[in-house]
């Protein structure tokens, strides 16, 4: 329970909801007041000017995402995370309503824009852009099996070592894609019933690419929430898990100081300066052990064995699984099969079956987090406690990308695997992919009129930006530890 509520949170609990309550007085709160609640311990958050308090609320259906937005405006991020029918559950944790007036930060046409941006999201629900295309995702998912099937034909039935290259990185390809479809499914963008887009997600994320769906969803529901925030201290959580890369990427100056306050002296370590320094030439490798980073912090969550964050612990330690069981099947499962065939059944030695393994597990890294990082590296960067609006956040910390520099437009739609509409995806990431293009139009027309800046890049101009950004807050750094010391 949240301090200072607990009074009226009392009253209100104990005389139960609905219209009893509203009866009596309803406890008013400044925005002040909600601002001082802000950990997962004493947590209150705002949905449509009523105040909640979720403090300790580790049974969150959706994990510890909740937290991100405590002691802050939820309307927008719970709009874009729930079904319909979870509004119902907000009662429950009901504690009193809001004075619109003492939040001064908003001024009339911050509230507009607001009210426009949510009426944008009420225009796409009746044009019917959250509904699913039953065939498309038929078709997408055959096309998958037929990729699996043609690469474990090529591994079994082929002696040429050349055919075993080109097999793995098919293969390494098609884990990309398994990626973009347990994507989809475990955002609930395909089934109205939860259940199935989870069964299906665990199918495609983890007896096919070997990853936790979870511990995927963990991260990346918090990676939506607060896209490109980063932590306001080397040791709190409150920031956004995938641009959490230090000590050996980082995204603004800040963040390159960040581990200083680690430090027993205050000062980089040697290994941070080197790192950070040299951060553009490290990208690209980088990106190629990503999927070998993911495997291992899938296998250690499903199987209890630890996690990579402290946010996905507690979340481990106080919810557990939601399948406990089939998370580690499909995981096992995943791993029965790459060993057939990365060991041609038994044909190849130990030596070559490592190297087909780290082919393909390569290959597979470099392939999504390409899209990753177009996504949203070099783009803007917040403090955590500094965020903008729902809107602004997830549109500026946001890139889409399109075809150019010879690359076509359909190979990107392809290769993507919708998150091509990366803007429109975060804005509304319940949508179907095959209604993100319809969806793009009113988007970038919106930011027009609203003036959000909204930017876009083909996949070569797109990497030059995030080499760029990787460049210059290298040289901010430097400049910084070479000239002035270590600032504090
Ligand atoms: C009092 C406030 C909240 C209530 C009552 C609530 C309730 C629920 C419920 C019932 C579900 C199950 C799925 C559904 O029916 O939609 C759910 C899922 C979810 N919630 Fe919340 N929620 C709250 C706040 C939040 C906030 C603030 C966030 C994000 C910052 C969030 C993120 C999520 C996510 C990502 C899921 C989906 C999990 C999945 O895919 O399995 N929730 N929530």
């Amino acid at each position: 329970m949240g301090k200072g509520g607990d009074a009226a949170v009392g009253s209100l609990r104990n005389r139960g909801t609905g219209k009893d309550a509203q009866l009596k007085q309803v406890p008013k709160y400044t925005w002040k007041d909600v601002k001082e609640h802000a950990s997962p311990e004493n947590a209150w958050i705002v949905h449509a000017n009523k105040v909640y308090d979720v403090s300790n609320w580790h049974d969150h259906p959706g994990g510890g995402v909740v937290f991100t937005h405590a002691g802050d405006d939820a309307t927008d991020i719970f709009a874009a995370f729930h079904a319909p029918g979870s509004q119902g559950m907000l009662k429950k944790f009901y504690i009193g309503d809001l004075i619109v007036e003492s939040v001064e930060h908003k001024d009339a046409h911050q509230h507009a824009f607001e009210k426009a941006y949510r009426d944008l999201r009420s225009q796409l629900i009746v044009m019917g852009m959250f509904k699913s295309n039953f065939w498309f995702y038929v078709y997408k998912q055959a096309f998958n099996m037929s990729m699996w099937a043609s690469a474990f034909a090529a591994m079994a039935l082929s002696d040429n070592g050349f055919v075993h290259i080109a097999s793995a990185l098919w293969m390494g390809m098609f884990f990309q894609q398994c990626g973009w479809l347990a994507h989809d499914f475990l955002h609930h963008q395909v089934y109205k019933k939860r259940r199935y887009g989870d069964y299906t997600g665990l199918f495609w994320g983890g007896v096919m690419q070997g990853f936790s769906a979870q511990w995927w969803k963990n991260k990346h529901n918090g990676h939506h929430a607060v896209p490109n925030l980063h932590n306001s201290s080397a040791a709190s959580q409150d920031g956004d898990p995938d641009i959490d890369t230090m000590p050996v990427l980082a995204w603004s100056l800040k963040q390159a100081q960040s581990f200083r306050e680690l430090q027993s002296d205050g000062k980089d370590s040697k290994f941070v300066k080197f790192m950070i320094s040299h951060q553009k030439y490290f990208y690209f490798p980088i990106l190629l052990l990503a999927r070998l980073s993911w495997l291992n912090e899938s296998f250690k969550y499903a199987y209890g064995l630890g996690a990579a964050s402290e946010n996905a612990k507690l979340e481990r330690e106080q919810q557990g699984l939601q399948y406990p069981i089939m998370e580690k099947v499909s995981i096992a499962l995943h791993y029965v099969w790459v060993a057939a065939y990365v060991t041609g059944f038994g044909r190849f030695n130990a030596l070559y079956s490592l190297g087909l393994f780290m082919i393909m597990t390569c290959s597979c890294g470099f392939f999504l987090a390409t899209v990753f990082g177009l996504g949203h590296n070099g783009m803007e960067v917040y403090d955590a406690e500094k965020r903008p609006d729902f809107w602004t956040l997830q549109v500026t910390t946001t890139r889409n990308i399109t075809g150019g520099h010879g690359i076509p437009q359909w190979f990107v739609d392809w290769f993507c695997g919708g998150l091509q509409y990366q803007v429109d995806h975060h804005l509304f990431p319940m949508i179907p992919r095959h209604n993100l293009r319809q969806t793009h139009e009113l988007v970038k027309s919106f930011c027009k009129e609203w003036k959000v800046t909204y930017h876009e890049a083909d996949m070569i101009d797109g990497t030059y930006e995030v080499l760029d950004c990787l460049d210059k807050v290298a040289m901010e750094f430097v400049i910084d530890f070479v000239q002035d010391g270590p600032t504090m």
